[in-house]
């Protein structure tokens, strides 16, 4: 079987939200699909109301089909700070028509601000490999291992757009979503994330060298190696790196070279228009990156920023797994 659902930015790309349904009847939640963790986690009747003011919660004990998980915990801290925490109770997740009957929902006892203030975000769907999940005393599997054996073929894609809605799939690729042929790079799962290496990147003509990171739709922004951010920036007028603002700035009315990577033989090229990421403050006339060195982070993160310039397919066959990056 395959499915297919639509996915929609929030202001300033900063998160894709798509709709799940969970338990019977089923309970609508916006998740964020997030191929850079791999817990399913939601804002839940358990989550403290000054917490979940303005989000949609799921209630297992309006759920027919709920059934607690007794004795499992989950807490997660992410990069930039934020938390969640909780306890896990197993119901049908519906996403695109696909059903699993029992998917290990992470209910949340507690939220930190940076979730409860992104009030169109229920909760997360982690589409990374299930060895990082976060529950204890037993890793649970992600939404995408339950179902990978009921799907036509052991992938997912994500097609991200602009600020416009895109879709993730389930289970097969559909050709109309990209133009150019799919290029493969193997991925090395070791750390349990979707990690390939581009070959090459160029900016504005300068060639340079390979970069591995992670392919992650939870992460807004392209955290890349400092020395690539530092080449990128050294091509763009009157840019500094502000200690302030933790990251480059610009003028907002500066023309940004594009920034172009080679995976799987194929080239992939983020425009420059997507790097002029966000005015610091509405109206300010001095813009932030959306190129970022990614120093103190231990991780190069191809983010939302990178994604959203091509259709990308994640394929687990369970002994090798690979991405695919296709223009569109
Ligand atoms: O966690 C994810 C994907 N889910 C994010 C969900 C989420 C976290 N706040 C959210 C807020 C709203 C919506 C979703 C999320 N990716 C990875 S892999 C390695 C790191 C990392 C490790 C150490 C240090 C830094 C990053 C992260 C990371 O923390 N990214 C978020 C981020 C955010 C800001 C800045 C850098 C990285």
């Amino acid at each position: 079987e395959s499915g297919s659902v639509v996915t929609t930015p929030e202001v300033l790309d900063q998160a894709w939200l798509t709709p799940v349904q969970i338990g019977t009847p089923g309970q609508t939640l916006n998740l964020d699909f997030d191929s850079g963790s791999s817990d399913l986690w939601v804002f839940s009747s358990s989550t403290p109301a000054s917490q979940s003011r303005g989000h949609s919660v799921f209630s297992p004990g309006k759920s027919s089909t709920a059934k607690e998980s007794p004795g499992y915990t989950w807490s997660i801290t992410y990069g930039d700070g934020s938390s969640s925490s909780g306890t896990v109770y197993t119901d049908v997740v519906d996403v695109g028509g696909l059903s699993f009957p029992s998917q290990a929902v992470e209910t949340a006892n507690r939220v930190s601000p940076e979730f409860t203030q992104e009030t169109n975000l229920d909760g997360l769907l982690g589409l990374g490999f299930s060895t990082i999940n976060a529950v204890k005393p037993t890793a649970q599997n992600t939404f995408f291992d339950n179902i990978k054996s009921d799907l036509n073929q052991p992938l997912w894609t994500v097609d991200l757009k602009h600020q416009e809605p895109g879709t993730y799939n389930f289970g097969n690729i559909n050709s109309s979503l990209h133009t150019g042929e799919i290029h493969y790079a193997i991925v090395n799962t070791r750390r349990g994330f979707w990690t390939f290496t581009a070959t090459s990147y160029s900016v504005g003509g300068a060639i340079g060298g390979s970069i591995t990171g992670i392919a992650d739709t939870g992460t807004t922004l392209a955290l890349l190696p400092t020395a690539v951010a530092k080449a990128y920036y050294s091509k763009v007028p009157d840019a500094l790196y502000d200690n302030s603002q933790g990251g480059y700035v610009f003028p907002c009315a500066a023309s940004l070279p594009d920034f172009t990577f080679t995976v799987g033989g194929g080239e992939i090229t983020i425009p420059g228009n997507y790097i002029n990421y966000a005015p610091l403050t509405p109206g300010s006339k001095t813009c932030f990156g959306g190129i970022q060195g990614n120093t103190g982070i231990g991780e190069v993160i191809f983010g939302d920023v990178a994604l959203k310039s091509a259709f990308v397919v994640f394929e687990n066959s369970g002994d090798t797994a690979r991405i695919g990056w296709a223009k569109k």
